[in-house]
């Protein structure tokens, strides 16, 4: 747009030297001109000036019009076009200062801060009060610099009353600002940041462009700004909303954005066909959306309020038509003017036709302030009144600072009056864009200055504000976490999986201990067993804490885990190490007492020590803690979700979790490693009544199988906390049911089937096999023992795998008439400490003392059955006799030491009918015993003999009274009988060999 001619300006100011009302109905009596310089932006960046020249014009004719004010006077307004530039209005204004044809009284003007910031200042220096009714910079209310400044136009940051109530209103406690880099909106932005923040609304983001938003709305669409102030002038608010479209062109982000945009742009700034933007009218609404702007008020709402020209301001407002006005005040428009309305005409209206009256009152204000003046002087006797001005009148512009420090009229915007900064504080207007040329903006509420300390009173009618969305927008995106629990049914599935296991634990443990004396229990280390129960169900209990990511659940659960796997597997490991030991660590012996379970318990007691250390520094290094972990976020269901649903899931963390994890794992790593190897060892070791090797085995390939796909699996889900808690404790159930059904299943199975089989005199109690001393200890007799002892041929062995000896004999078989006592008798096998060697080794059976009497031994099997009843056994087809005792002695292996090789802890003796009746009439003690059984110690002095693994195989003494029939597991037999002819040495080292291979 062309700047206008300024000495065109001049010269059409200068020929108005006459007001010519538009009616022309009342000529005037006023002669004198009162120059005034006319700032006015008719183009640029805000060509505001268009409107306010007209109502400009307006008010000077309204004005000029009134007899009582300036009597004798007219005002003539020279107007130039400062195009929104400091070098325009300064240009303008030097131009009238050095005018020589006249003397300009005072200054109105500029449109815009920037030109009024600087012209304010020089007006000053030549002695002129300026009166913009315009600008908007906070700089301006600074009165040290601009003493002879007054404004109409509120400053912007007066407004932020307004701004704050729609925040609190809406609730938004975070916005976000943008702004042009420009003095005066720099300036603003520091004082509206400060003011938010005063109330509590943080100004979460500032954005500064010079010239392209790009940047600024790049980052503000990355922080998800919601609530944008922007401070521009509407030409970079065009540029900003094209920016906001093309850089979010579904619009996702700036639908969910509400825009404050500033009230001075024209009414239809968005409609401008910009080509500086680059966006059609209908992007720029699209982004703009429902924004709110809010306004100093130009037009006061009260009910029946008269301006000082007995106006009332709404009809003002409706009547005021920029086009009629235009026509009816084109005689007195610059001709370089025209073009602007020409150009800026849209709908009816001229640009900016909203802000006019502020230019009406402006030059009310201005006067009123002259009015007051030239009474002033008049007052002081001054005849020459204002014709007395002239440029530097120190004393004149005082009077008329004063003057206009105390104007106070009705203006069109409510009362009038100056602060002490030279501001006008109007009322504050809320408006909302309603997006559409019908309803255009809408007054949503208003606040008004009451009180003497500057208290502001607003109000806000929301019913009235649309929301495209049809929801009151938030000030950001709700983080909602939303925690993913596990699935109720699952838990409770998984918490009954865990009850069945523990149940099953508890079952086996009650199992194991009801039948500790079992052979078949008793062979597989009982005690540690019950320790391998105890690791079962210490791990069962992990699951029902597992779900539960508490701090001490976070730690117990580490525990649970760590300490189960020490116990079960380190007593497993420790059963097979022993099982290795004895069967396979080659021709050695090794120190017996290592062999035992309380050096058993030692191995597992160090596994759990170490482990334990480890948890413990955990615990104290870096404790665990629940943490939350996101998922993922949820896609927003529509564009105006304000809430971001986060899922979360909680997992136990602590700083050094990965090094302790991976410490853990290194120690069970070996300790499986070890067991590996063991179970590799002892795999073909098939002696299900001694050992489990083979179901231990079967435990640790399940371990070393599971053990790290588990740890993988689970590491690899545990963003998927369902799936994660699924495999989780499926593989802890797994595992720790598969151990103990592993280890306890088969020997239930062997205890059902031992007890259907009619095994007898078993015999074995005090075999040492590599030194493990009584592991068969016990002596049993089982109820065959009858019908064995009774029938002709027939043979016996003593079960010891039993803590306590059953004796279920009955001898009242027609062959055996006469012997008589109780069946089924339980016999506690001698292990006292208290009693001395001696009576331990014979331990009298509880048969009647009168009749039966009997003796065993754990550590010399050695048992003696003496009745006075019958003669002997042998006999019983015989003739019995009252009066004869026969004592019946099984005694075998005394001290023996027999191979290391498997089956020899289940040695089957057999006695015969034809056992010898004993000579003694008296109980035998061991001495005795040792004695009587004289034929057999030649046994003692063989050689040594060696087995096929080079082991050194002793037999010291085995004392047989009685045809012998040794059994091994294997199925090898030996058979001796009375005659010692036959029980040979040679014999002897020959089944010792067979049992070997
Ligand atoms: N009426 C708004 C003027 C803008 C400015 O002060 O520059």
């Amino acid at each position: 747009v062309e700047a206008p001619d300024v000495t065109m300006a001049t010269e059409a100011a200068k020929d108005s030297t006459t007001w010519r009302s538009s009616d022309h109905s009342s000529p005037s009596t006023k002669n004198t001109v009162l120059n005034i310089i006319g700032l006015f932006a008719m183009s640029g960046r805000y060509p505001a000036g268009i409107a306010y020249f007209l109502a400009t014009l307006l008010a000077v004719e309204h004005i000029n019009k009134r007899e009582d004010i300036l009597p004798g006077y007219k005002l003539q307004i020279n107007a130039h076009n400062t195009n929104c530039d400091v070098s325009r209005g300064l240009d303008a204004i030097y131009k009238e200062f050095y005018d020589k044809n006249k003397t300009s009284i005072m200054t109105l003007g500029g449109t815009c801060s920037p030109v009024t910031e600087v012209t304010a200042q020089v007006s000053n220096q030549w002695g002129l009060l300026q009166v913009s009714y315009s600008s908007l910079s906070p700089f301006l209310s600074n009165s040290e610099i601009f003493p002879s400044f007054f404004r109409v136009m509120t400053p912007e940051h007066n407004l932020t009353h307004g701004r704050l109530k729609l925040c609190k209103e809406m609730g938004w406690k975070k916005v976000h600002i943008i702004y042009e880099n420009y003095n005066v909106f720099s300036m603003l932005n520091e004082i509206l940041k400060q003011d938010l923040k005063q109330e509590g609304i943080d100004v979460a983001n500032q954005e500064m462009f010079t010239n392209d938003p790009e940047e600024s709305v790049i980052n503000l669409k990355k922080k998800d700004a919601r609530i944008i102030i922007a401070n521009m002038y509407e030409g970079k608010g065009r540029k900003l909303a094209c920016s906001a479209y093309n850089n979010d062109k579904d619009g996702t982000w700036y639908k969910k954005v509400v825009w404050l945009f500033p009230s001075f742009y024209d009414r239809h700034w968005m409609d401008v066909n910009d080509t500086a933007c680059g966006c059609t009218p209908e992007q720029i609404r699209q982004v703009i959306g429902r924004y709110f702007a809010v306004s100093s008020q130009t037009i006061c709402k009260q009910i029946d309020y008269l301006t000082e020209n007995g106006l009332n301001p709404t009809q003002f407002k409706e009547e005021f038509s920029g086009t009629r006005l235009y026509n009816m005040l084109k005689s007195e428009i610059p001709k370089e003017f025209e073009d602007y309305y020409q150009t800026f005409f849209s709908d009816g209206s001229v640009y900016n036709e909203h802000r006019a009256p502020e230019a009406y009152d402006a030059v009310w204000a201005i006067a009123m302030a002259l009015n007051n003046t030239l009474t002033n002087l008049t007052e002081s006797g001054d005849v020459n009144g204002l014709e007395n001005f002239n440029y530097h009148n120190e004393t004149l512009l005082k009077i008329m600072r004063d003057s206009m420090q105390k104007v106070r009229f009705n203006s069109l915007s409510c009362e009038f009056f100056f602060n002490n900064n030279g501001d006008r504080i109007p009322g504050i207007e809320i408006y909302q864009f309603k997006n559409d040329n019908a309803s255009g903006f809408e007054l949503l509420g208003q606040c008004h200055l009451y009180g003497s300390d500057g208290q502001w009173n607003c109000s806000l009618n929301e019913s009235k504000i649309v929301w495209d969305s049809g929801v009151r927008p938030v000030d950001e995106t709700k983080n909602k976490n939303v925690t993913k629990n596990i699935d109720v049914y699952m838990r409770n599935g998984f918490w009954i999986l865990a009850s069945f296991g523990m149940t099953m634990s508890a079952g086996l443990l009650v199992f194991n201990v009801c039948n500790k004396c079992h052979r078949i229990v008793k062979m597989s280390s009982p005690r540690l067993n019950n320790i391998i129960l105890l690791g079962c169900m210490i791990s069962y209990s992990t699951i029902y804490i597992m779900d539960v990511k508490e701090e001490v659940t976070c730690i117990l659960r580490t525990f649970t885990v760590i300490l189960s796997f020490s116990l079960s597997f380190g007593a497993l490991f420790a059963k097979t190490w022993r099982v290795y030991e004895i069967f396979t660590a080659g021709h050695k012996v090794l120190n017996t007492r290592m062999l035992r379970d309380s050096s058993l318990f030692l191995i597992v007691a160090i596994l759990v020590v170490i482990n334990s250390s480890v948890l413990v520094a955990w615990m104290i290094i870096s404790p665990q803690m629940p943490t939350f972990v996101n998922i993922g976020t949820t896609p927003e269901a529509t564009e105006h979700a304000n809430t971001k649903f986060t899922e979360q899931y909680q997992k136990c963390d602590s700083k050094y979790r990965a090094e302790f994890i991976w410490a853990l794992i290194a120690i069970q790593g070996v300790v499986i490693i070890f067991g590996t190897f063991l179970a590799i060892q002892t795999r073909k070791v098939s002696f299900p009544e001694l050992n489990d090797s083979k179901w231990i085995a079967l435990c640790i390939y399940n371990v070393v199988v599971l053990g790290p796909v588990s740890v993988f699996v689970v590491m690899a889900t545990e963003d998927k906390p369902q799936v994660n808690y699924a495999l989780e404790s499926s593989m802890i159930f797994l595992v720790t049911t598969m151990t103990q059904s592993l280890i306890f299943f088969p020997k239930i199975i062997a205890f059902k089937n031992h007890n259907r089989s009619i095994t007898v005199f078993n015999v074995g109690n005090n075999l040492e096999l590599h030194g493990l001393k009584r592991v068969l200890s016990c002596l049993c007799m089982t109820r065959s023992l009858k019908r064995l002892l009774v029938s002709e041929n027939s043979s016996g062995s003593f079960d010891v795998s039993q803590q306590t000896m059953e004796l279920d004999v009955s001898f009242d078989s027609s062959d055996c008439v006469g012997i008589k006592h109780q069946n089924k008798m339980k016999i506690p096998l001698g292990k006292s400490k208290s009693l001395s060697p001696e009576k331990r080794i014979f331990r009298k059976l509880p048969f009647k003392k009168s009749s039966d009497e009997s003796w065993m031994s754990t550590s010399v099997a050695h048992i003696s059955y003496r009745t006075k009843t019958v003669q002997s056994p042998v006999y019983c087809s015989g003739r019995a006799s009252k009066e004869k005792d026969v004592r019946m002695r099984f005694k075998v292996f005394s001290n023996s030491y027999l191979p290391r090789s498997r089956s020899d802890s289940h040695l089957n003796i057999n006695g015969s009918e034809k056992i010898a009746p004993n000579v003694a009439e008296n109980l035998p003690d061991f001495c005795e015993i040792q004695t009587q059984l004289k034929p057999w110690r030649s046994l003692s002095t063989m050689p040594t003999v060696y087995s096929s693994l080079q082991e050194k195989i002793s037999l010291e003494r085995i004392n047989v009274l009685a045809d012998l029939k040794l059994t091994s597991m294997l199925g090898f037999k030996a058979t001796w009988v009375k005659d010692s002819d036959k029980l040979t040495q040679l014999g002897i080292e020959e089944f010792i060999k067979r049992i070997k291979i």
